[in-house]
């Protein structure tokens, strides 16, 4: 309670919608993924021009972006385009301005600031999801996350990155992995999606690398077919246990702060501090049934 009889504000406000735990690719040359795509449980939908999509029938793909996406705008989608030193990049995301405001662009094989600026000056207003998948791109890391106020998340490719260095171990990715993670909470994103996992048939083999990518601070994974979606879900959702605990911090925070003490002593003797509530608030978000959709967080 303040001074003047007002409640306190709450340090640490609720989170307005549910984190994206799930995304799902669809190329945009094959109509009939990107519609199921449109109707699954994914929380966001990658439309696909890039590297799931040949050569010859990128033109076609960048044409039918309207038709596939007209009717759709309750969803969260996110078109993926091929890089702007490709042939097909530019017109790419000239493509683009026909499509609704909040669809937004996810950047592929990003190097640099500079790589990043260049498309953030051809798409206006969308909010920018940007792969790192080079070595370069995983140096630049940081440098990248902060050097457009409209990067919403960062993202690793695997699949390329383990070309670019020549690498098949997943112990290898371990670094690149944490540098991901450490550079998009630094920049103040949220924590990133894993890349996709491979095998599409190999739903226990997801499920351990999932385990693994959510101890290294992922939320979250990029999918490329349905059946690994719900995989994904139950690896990141938190357990029982964890979200109970996670209201009681919450609500421990809370009547403290309304007694005006900032930190509080749980009955088992754990110090909570600010820091803890707020691990605690996205627990509890991750754990509550799906909002109404927030198409502009895309
Ligand atoms: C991998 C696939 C080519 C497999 O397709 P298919 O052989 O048709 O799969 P199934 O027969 O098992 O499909 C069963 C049903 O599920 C539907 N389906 C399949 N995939 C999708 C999807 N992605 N979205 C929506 N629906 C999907 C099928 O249509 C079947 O439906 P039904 O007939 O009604 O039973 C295919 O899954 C695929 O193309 N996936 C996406 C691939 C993609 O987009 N790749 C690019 C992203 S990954 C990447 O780029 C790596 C990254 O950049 C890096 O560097 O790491
Ligand atoms: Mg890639």
């Amino acid at each position: 309670m303040r001074q003047d009889g007002a409640p306190t504000p709450d340090p640490t406000p609720a989170p307005a919608h549910r984190p994206v735990v799930t995304l799902l690719y669809a190329p945009a040359d094959r109509p009939g993924l990107v519609a199921k795509a449109l109707a699954s449980a994914a929380d966001v939908v990658i439309v696909d021009l890039e590297d799931a999509v040949a050569p010859a029938h990128k033109q076609a793909a960048r044409a039918a972006l309207v038709d596939l996406l007209s009717g759709h705008l309750d969803r969260r989608v996110q078109v993926r385009v091929n890089a702007l030193e490709t042939p097909w990049g530019a017109l790419d995301l000239a493509a683009l301005a026909a499509l609704p405001a909040q669809i937004a662009v996810r950047i592929p094989k990003v190097g640099s600031p500079a790589d990043l600026e260049r498309v953030a000056l051809a798409v206006g207003d969308r909010p920018l999801h940007v792969l790192l998948e080079t070595a370069g791109g995983i140096e630049s890391a940081h440098d990248i996350a902060r050097a457009h106020p409209r990067v919403a998340s960062l993202g690793l490719g695997e699949a390329d990155l383990r070309s670019d260095l020549g690498i098949d171990d997943d112990a290898a990715l371990a670094y690149a992995r944490s540098r991901i993670v450490i550079a998009a909470r630094a920049a103040g994103l949220p924590a990133p999606s894993m890349s996709v996992y491979p095998n599409v048939r190999d739903d226990a083999g997801l499920a351990r690398s999932c385990a693994i990518g959510r101890s290294l601070g992922f939320l979250g994974r990029t999918a490329i077919h349905p059946r690994q979606l719900p995989v994904i879900v139950a690896a990141f959702a938190p357990t029982e246990v964890e979200v109970a605990r996670a209201r009681l911090v919450v609500a421990a925070m809370r009547d403290a702060q309304r007694a005006g003490n900032g930190t509080v002593v749980l009955p088992d003797g754990t110090f909570l501090d600010v820091a803890m509530v707020e691990r605690a608030r996205r627990t509890v978000a991750l754990a509550e049934p799906t909002p109404s959709p927030r198409p502009d967080l895309s």
